[in-house]
C-alpha cells in the first residue's frame, strides 16, 4: 500500500534564532508539494518561534521525557512539546541511544508518553556497521522493534525510521537493495506487534539522504518518506529532497 510521505528533518543540535531563516522557503516548498508532509524537528530552543514561522510544516521534538513532569532537571516532556503546538517526537535515535544510554525499554517508555500527549512517535532503530558486518543487520532491528513499539499504538500515533548507524552523517547510503529487504522486514515486524495497524505505519529511511539521492531512496518499496539529518538545515538542500518526494 502507498502511504503518503513524510519527509522530516532532524535538526539535531543546530540552529540559532538566526537559521530560522530557512524555513520560509521550506514551508513554500511544503505547501507546493501538497501531497507530501514534511515536518521540521529543531532543538527545544528554537521551537516556538519555529511553529510561528511554519503553518505546512509541522513541528516535532528530538526527543522527551518519559514523564509527564517532575524533578528531572533538564528534561523536558512531550506534554510540553504539545503544549508549544509540536505534532512529533524522535525517539531513539542512535545519537542518544548512544551518547545516553538509552535502551529499548526507555525509547518505548518515551514512545508511550509522546502518544499519551496526544502526539505521534518516530520511533528510530537501525544496526551499526559492524552488526551489518557479521550478518547480523535484520536481528538487531527486528530486536530493537520488538523491545521500542509500543504494541498498542496505532498507525496514526506511530512511525518508524530505520537509520543505519554506519550511513548517519557518512555520505554512505545501503543499497536499494538492503534498504528494500529491512524496510520489508520491519513492515512484516510491525503487523507481528500492531496487527492491522501496521500496514499504515509510514517507515522513514534515514542516513545521508541528499538531493542526489533522495529519488532512488524514496522510490523503494515500504520507503514511506525520509528522516534527514545535515541536509534538512538549509531549504536550498532540504527543498530539492521534499521536491523528490512529490514526483513519486
Ligand atoms: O541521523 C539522521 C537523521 O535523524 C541522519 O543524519 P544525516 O542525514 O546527516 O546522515
Amino acid at each position: 500500500m502507498a502511504l503518503r510521505k513524510l519527509i522530516a528533518g532532524n535538526w539535531k543540535m543546530n540552529g540559532t534564532r538566526a537559521s530560522l531563516a530557512e524555513v520560509a522557503a521550506i514551508e513554500a516548498a511544503a505547501t507546493a508539494a501538497g501531497h507530501v508532509d514534511v515536518a521540521l524537528c529543531p532543538p527545544f530552543t528554537l521551537i516556538d518561534a519555529m511553529m510561528q514561522a511554519a503553518d505546512t510544516v509541522v513541528i516535532g521534538g528530538q526527543d522527551c521525557h518519559h514523564a509527564v513532569k517532575g524533578a528531572h532537571t533538564g528534561c523536558v516532556s512531550a506534554a510540553m512539546l504539545a503544549d508549544l503546538g509540536a505534532s512529533h517526537v524522535i525517539v531513539g535515535h542512535s545519537e542518544r541511544r548512544t551518547d545516553n544510554g538509552e535502551t529499548d525499554d526507555l525509547v518505548r517508555a518515551k514512545a508511550e508518553a509522546t502518544i499519551a500527549a496526544g502526539l505521534i512517535a518516530i520511533v528510530c532503530v537501525g544496526e551499526t556497521e559492524a552488526e551489518r558486518d557479521a550478518g547480523r543487520a535484520g536481528v538487531v532491528v527486528g530486536d530493537q522493534l520488538d523491545g521500542s513499539l509500543p504494541p498498542a499504538a496505532t498507525a496514526r500515533q506511530l512511525v518508524v525510521a530505520y537509520e543505519p548507524v554506519w550511513a548517519i552523517g557518512t555520505g554512505r547510503t545501503p543499497s536499494c537493495d538492503d534498504v528494500a529487504e529491512m524496510h520489508g522486514m520491519i513492515r512484516a515486524k510491525l503487523l507481528a506487534i500492531l496487527g492491522e495497524e501496521g500496514v499504515g505505519v509510514r517507515i522513514l529511511y534515514g542516513g545521508s539522504v541528499k538531493p542526489d539521492n533522495a529519488a532512488e531512496l524514496l522510490a523503494i518499496a515500504d520507503v514511506d518518506g525520509a528522516l534527514v539529518g545535515g541536509c534538512s538545515l538549509t531549504a536550498a538542500q532540504f527543498v530539492p529532497i521534499i521536491e523528490a518526494a512529490a514526483t513519486i
